[in-house]
């Protein structure tokens, strides 16, 4: 069931709908780090108020005034260690000159310390009112579990979705909070920023409040995977998939190899034996060539269409040897 609400603010009207189930959209502000609601994916966890405002203030000059900010259609980006690929969701693996900044090691030294593992690739983000970033699952096989993602200088509400059957959950980045992304919400969830000015969110009293969008920096930090994931989200698993595709590629040749080319070869004596007069349309087809011209039978067996016609140069070729010595020409 849908439930429409009309909330006004400064004489601006915002309609906006919501799925009467309780994990529409959770504000953050009650919950601690190691009670996050059952209607989260398992693995997504918020620390609020990670770092405090003079390190929110100094890890924005490190970032914000960026020379090599690259503009995306939507936001502004940049990516120190190495670069992640929005296109693909995949990291590129040739380094970048610049590294995380030494700077940034007090910060990256707490959420080590809450056993996520040391980040090399940072991407920074830029945020106007009104940009957003489309859902996505960063990929398996480029980075380790446990992605980090600190707030700056704006609340924001991101959006996840189960990969599996379309669940969504709706939740609010306080500003300078840490969101770890890990275990299930990192390997079957996608996230995402829907682009818009205002956000409306649960209020405490349960009713609804509406957050006005600042421009936002936020730094995305993940360690880059050196072997291949072995998740137990493996329907997911860009690794594992491209695994099973080989398993399957051999096996299709497995399978080929057996059941076509040896069968072919074990009874091409009898093929070729029923198989003598070309068929009507095929021989007039070839006899309707101009003079001079190539014709190529691939696949020929016992190769009764190469002499339909004398005017033309005719090769013929087959992968069965035992096809190819009945040649009737
Ligand atoms: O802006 C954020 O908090 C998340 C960015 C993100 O998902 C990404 O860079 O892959
Ligand atoms: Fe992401």
């Amino acid at each position: 069931m849908m439930v429409l609400k009309q909330i006004f603010c400064n004489s601006v009207l915002f309609i906006s709908y919501f799925f009467t189930l309780n994990f529409s959209c959770i504000s953050a502000n009650m919950i601690d780090l190691k009670e996050s609601p059952k209607v989260w994916p398992s693995g997504l966890k918020l620390k609020e108020n990670f770092i405090s405002e003079e390190e929110e203030e100094k890890l924005l000059d490190l970032t914000v005034s960026d020379p090599q900010t690259l503009q995306l259609k939507h936001r502004t980006v940049k990516h120190y260690g190495f670069e992640f690929k929005y296109g693909s969701n995949k990291v590129d693996r040739n380094p970048l000159p610049n590294a995380i900044p030494e700077e940034m090691e007090p910060i990256i030294k707490k959420f080590v310390e809450l056993g996520i593992t040391r980040p090399n690739q940072l991407t920074v983000n830029h945020y106007a009112p009104g940009q957003g970033i489309p859902l996505h699952t960063d990929t398996h096989s480029s980075f380790e579990d446990g992605i980090i993602s600190i707030s700056l200088c704006s609340d924001i509400v991101m959006d996840f979705m189960s990969n599996d059957d379309g669940r969504r959950v709706s939740i609010v980045l306080p500003r300078r909070s840490c969101l770890i992304i890990s275990q299930e919400s990192r390997y079957s969830w996608s996230h995402g920023i829907t682009p818009r000015k205002y956000d409306v969110t649960q209020a405490a009293d349960n009713g609804l409040t509406v957050i006005r969008r600042e421009n936002r920096t936020s730094l995305t930090f993940r360690k880059v995977r050196t072997s291949k994931c072995d998740c137990t989200f493996s329907r997911w698993c860009d690794s594992q998939l491209e695994d099973s595709a080989d398993l399957s590629e051999k096996t299709a040749d497995n399978i080929e190899r057996k059941h076509v080319f040896h069968v072919y070869d074990e009874i091409a004596s009898h093929f070729s034996e029923t198989r003598h007069s070309p068929w009507p349309n095929v021989k007039a087809f070839i006899k309707s060539f101009p003079v001079g011209s190539l014709l190529l039978d691939i696949g020929c067996g016992n190769g009764k269409y190469l002499t339909c016609s004398q005017s033309l140069f005719s090769i013929g070729t087959d992968r069965s040897k035992q096809l190819l010595n009945g040649l009737v020409l």
